[in-house]
């Protein structure tokens, strides 16, 4: 098969092959670039791979970065572009499921492309746009097929990450787990436990934040991955609910919302959750503020002032990640999201900053920096976002000087 027209970033990148095959070398490009070529997907990074040794490929090219070199990556530039040029290699010995322990530079395209997780990232597309397809890739990327290249088991054991990423592309390009593949996972799933929280967070919020989350969710549960994972052991029938909900989430705060509130998880448990899977602070706080959120908006007698004071306490952004949230869950109906966005745009104070008065005022008029200065400030946009108050200077600190 012959891709006829090829995407600008191959096009940008034909020289470095041109310039590598007239060295005498073989020069591929490789790996999700061609898979998403042809899947017709947005391309992100090009990857190229080449018989030429490390050294080598620097002796052919101007300017060089040696990235990876020990892996076998050069890094080349070409017109300010950064394209990593990698040896084929071997990784042989894998003995904490990780890392190839032993990278073994060969001449073989073939033995490049064995080692590689799925039989849709086994591709290598040459200059003109050629596709060598040594292991049935097309088939099972026309078939809409995940499957690992040779023994799902070896690929598995070699880096038990890809148990993730197979998740996450079957969430991104709607594809189906092959069955060998998928009872791999389920019969290795406890491998996971061997990979850094960061490395499986990445692939995790990649999956939740794809349009078929629900799918990847799903396998993620009954493989078992989610019992390797901190915070869902024993928790598979309520995180299975999540999967029969239709719609899109669109940030990390989402994620890890929908899942507070679907493992009814309290403050201390979410922040427990979330730092387990070294989250940054920022979303710890942004998901903490709305699950506070959600609790309140579904509290059937909150009063006007609270609720008020709920949508201004979890911010604009939260607003909108709440009621999405929310209304995913089918915890609220399309006219009451509306009606609480209503409610949230005629607040008269939407951000903390916008008080009219601060800090500096109320220590100009005798309050004690410190925890009394907080607190004032705090009662004083209570005051204005429920109403009892105008936002007005005079107004505000003529309540602090009775
Ligand atoms: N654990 C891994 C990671 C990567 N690869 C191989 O290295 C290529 C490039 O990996 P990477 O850039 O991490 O992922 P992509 O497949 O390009 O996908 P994405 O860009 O969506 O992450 C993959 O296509 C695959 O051939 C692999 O075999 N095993």
């Amino acid at each position: 098969m012959k891709l006829n027209e090829l995407a600008p970033e191959f096009q940008a990148a034909q020289p470095i092959l041109a310039d590598l095959e007239a060295a005498g070398f073989e020069a591929y490009f490789v790996g999700g670039a061609v898979r998403d070529a042809l899947l017709q997907r947005p391309i992100h990074d090009v990857d190229i791979a080449t018989s030429a040794y490390p050294a080598e490929v620097k002796q052919i090219f101007k300017r060089t970065i040696d990235t990876g070199i020990q892996h076998g990556t050069v890094t080349v530039m070409a017109h300010d572009v950064a394209y990593e040029v990698t040896t084929f290699r071997t990784e042989s010995t894998y003995q904490d499921f990780r890392r190839p322990d032993k990278v073994t530079f060969v001449r073989s395209l073939k033995e490049d492309l064995k080692r590689r997780d799925f039989t849709i990232n086994a591709l290598a597309m040459r200059h003109d746009g050629e596709i060598i397809d040594l292991f049935d890739g097309l088939k099972d990327l026309h078939q809409g097929m995940l499957r690992a290249v040779g023994d799902p088991y070896a690929r598995f054991h070699e880096d038990a990450l890809r148990m993730m990423r197979a998740v996450r592309f079957q969430a991104q390009l709607a594809f189906q787990l092959e069955a060998q593949t998928k009872t791999a996972i389920a019969k290795n799933h406890r491998l996971l436990q061997k990979i850094a929280i960061e490395r499986i967070h990445s692939e995790f919020i990649k999956l939740m934040l794809a349009s078929n989350w629900q799918t990847g969710l799903a396998t993620f549960i009954e493989t078992k991955m989610s019992e390797a994972v901190p915070g869902f052991s024993g928790q598979a029938t309520q995180l299975q609910k999540l999967t029969a909900l239709a719609g899109h989430l669109t940030n990390e705060c989402q994620v890890w919302g929908l899942f507070a509130l679907t493992l009814t998880l309290n403050q201390k448990d979410t922040r427990q959750l979330l730092r387990a899977w070294k989250s940054a602070n920022q979303v710890i706080d942004g998901t903490e503020r709305l699950r506070q959120l959600a609790t309140d908006l579904q509290t059937t007698d909150i009063d006007e002032a609270e609720l008020k004071w709920a949508l201004f306490s979890a911010g604009q952004i939260a607003v909108q990640d709440t009621l999405s949230v929310l209304k995913l869950m089918a915890r609220i109906t399309s006219e009451q999201q509306a009606e609480f966005r209503q409610i949230y745009d005629q607040l008269p104070l939407q951000s903390s900053k916008a008080l009219a008065v601060n800090g500096q005022d109320l220590m100009t008029n005798g309050i004690q920096p410190g925890p009394e200065l907080g607190r004032t400030l705090q009662r004083l946009r209570y005051a204005v976002v429920v109403g009892q108050l105008p936002n007005n200077k005079a107004a505000l600190l003529s309540t602090i000087k009775k």
